[in-house]
């Protein structure tokens, strides 16, 4: 994930001043040093990572923290503002008629960000369309209309018609009924004069509303040049990152945003319609620290609740599970949920407390929650009585003997099952202690109370600890 090495080496460093109540000029140098290394190393630009690091050490040096602040939750803060204003707002989308117009090179994701988008334009009860102009790579008609049938957004593109100024014409007057037209383009190896040619002739056709570029968060320091020649041919509003679920660095993306003073629109997190994020600056660094990011989990969990059904089940109650008993019906629910959610690893990231520290220490197969698993677990929890799901604690070996011979599986599954059962359990636990995390809420009250300092005023999203 994007510059994933800085949250964990960041949190490293601070971990080291937990107990200090003053920072020293060391210590300062020491974080400093270790914000430089990493940004560097994910590719970002060295003038802003100096601007960066010399905005966190001027502050830190200057700034009184206030009283009874633990020094590690003072300069948390100052590093927390500055990497929010250095990414910035997001990109400005309001819900309503726009167009929508993507750039971008070969390859960067342009035709799945479109499908994607539209995806996520129509959860918000808008009609989206996409357009899809790209005439020079054989494949993108099938590919768009493909991705589009699956976002069950409404497409137009014409295979049988080489002029994409035309395709992009009859495209808006095609999907007129539709609020979010979203026009995809070509891409090329290498930005030529004919791609620029085209792109400027779409633009001027469609008359965009916003015009992002599309990147891909492996680009270096290619990211500059890229951003900079598109921003001058048809002006660049917000950028889209894509394939951050990969081991991209994502540097150059924010080079990207800084050179072209736009800002960042969306997140591409796979391959799937589903795997898109609206940038969110506070909740993205909150992440990124290791402080998770309650917005985005929220809407994650709504959008798993509705696959899973569980809002029709009138048995189970999620919320029981996070205030009393866990059994291993709510076990059973929540893998189903959990796994419509998406990656687990992504999913823990946004849970407060979880990103950096619980989330390393829980054994990798602790939330393994396969497809193949669950019917095997679903298979043995057939044979067991409705008391053995509701106190799997009071099941001995010889109910194990019948639940394995009844489900027609092994006595080592079955213990396999209670093995997970009490490994999510004990997540769940911690879970249900995190409002109550008097450390985390303390953080949370000093960072709103902070405000000033360019961060937009501290954790918009993080409504519960304020
Ligand atoms: N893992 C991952 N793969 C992605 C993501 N976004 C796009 N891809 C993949 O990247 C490849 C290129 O994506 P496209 O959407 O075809 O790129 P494009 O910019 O439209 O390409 P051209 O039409 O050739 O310009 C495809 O194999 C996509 O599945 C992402 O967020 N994560």
């Amino acid at each position: 994930m994007v510059l994933d090495d800085l949250g964990s080496s960041l949190r490293g460093t601070l971990d080291k001043l937990r107990g200090k109540s003053r920072l020293s000029e060391e210590d300062i140098e020491e974080i400093v040093k270790e914000i430089q290394r990493s940004l560097l190393s994910a590719d970002v630009d060295v003038s802003l990572v100096m601007e960066l690091s010399d905005n966190i050490k001027e502050r830190a040096l200057e700034e009184e923290p206030p009283a009874g602040t633990p020094a590690r939750d003072f300069v948390l803060r100052i590093v927390y503002e500055e990497l929010v204003d250095l990414i910035g707002e997001s990109t400005d989308l309001p819900l309503e008629e726009q167009t929508i117009l993507l750039a971008g090179l070969q390859g960067s994701g342009k035709t799945t960000s479109a499908a994607k988008m539209a995806w996520w334009f129509s959860t918000k009860g808008l009609r989206p369309a996409v357009i899809q102009t790209d005439t020079f790579r054989p494949g993108a008609y099938d590919q768009a209309k493909e991705m589009c049938e699956r976002a069950e957004v409404d497409f137009y593109g014409n295979p049988d018609n080489d002029d994409p100024v035309e395709i992009a014409r009859n495209g808006l007057e095609e999907t007129g009924e539709a609020d979010v037209h979203i026009v995809d383009t070509a891409g090329r190896h290498a930005l030529e004069d004919d791609l620029i040619d085209e792109i400027e002739q779409i633009e001027e056709t469609v008359d965009p509303d916003k015009s992002l570029l599309v990147l891909d968060a492996a680009i270096g320091q290619g990211a500059k040049d890229q951003a900079q020649q598109f921003d001058e041919s048809i002006g660049i509003d917000g950028v889209v990152i894509t394939k951050l679920d990969g081991t991209a660095k994502g540097g150059g993306a924010l080079t990207a945003v800084d050179q072209t003073d736009s800002s960042i629109a969306f997140l591409g997190t796979g391959e799937e319609v589903q795997d898109v994020e609206r940038f969110e600056p506070d909740g993205f660094i909150s992440r990124l620290l290791g402080m998770g990011d309650l917005g985005q989990l929220a809407e994650r969990v709504e959008r798993a609740m509705q696959q899973t059904d569980i809002e029709d089940d009138e048995e189970w109650d999620p919320e029981d599970m996070l205030t009393g008993q866990f059994t291993l019906n709510d076990m059973q629910k929540q893998m189903e949920a959990m796994n419509n959610m998406g990656p687990l690893d992504q999913v823990m990231d946004m849970i407060p407390g979880f990103g950096g520290g619980i989330k390393d220490q829980l054994p990798d197969d602790a939330m393994d929650v396969t497809q193949e698993r669950m019917r095997a677990f679903s298979v043995i929890m057939d044979s067991m009585t409705e008391t053995e799901k509701e106190y799997p604690k009071a099941i001995g070996a010889d109910q194990i003997e019948r639940i394995a011979r009844g489900s027609g599986t092994s006595e080592e599954q079955v213990r396999e099952l209670l093995q997970q059962y009490k490994m999510m359990e004990r997540t769940i636990k911690q879970f249900q202690g995190m409002g109550s995390d008097k450390e985390m809420q303390r953080m949370m009250q000093q960072m709103q109370q902070g405000g000033g300092g360019g961060g937009g005023g501290g954790m918009g999203g993080m409504g519960p600890f304020g």
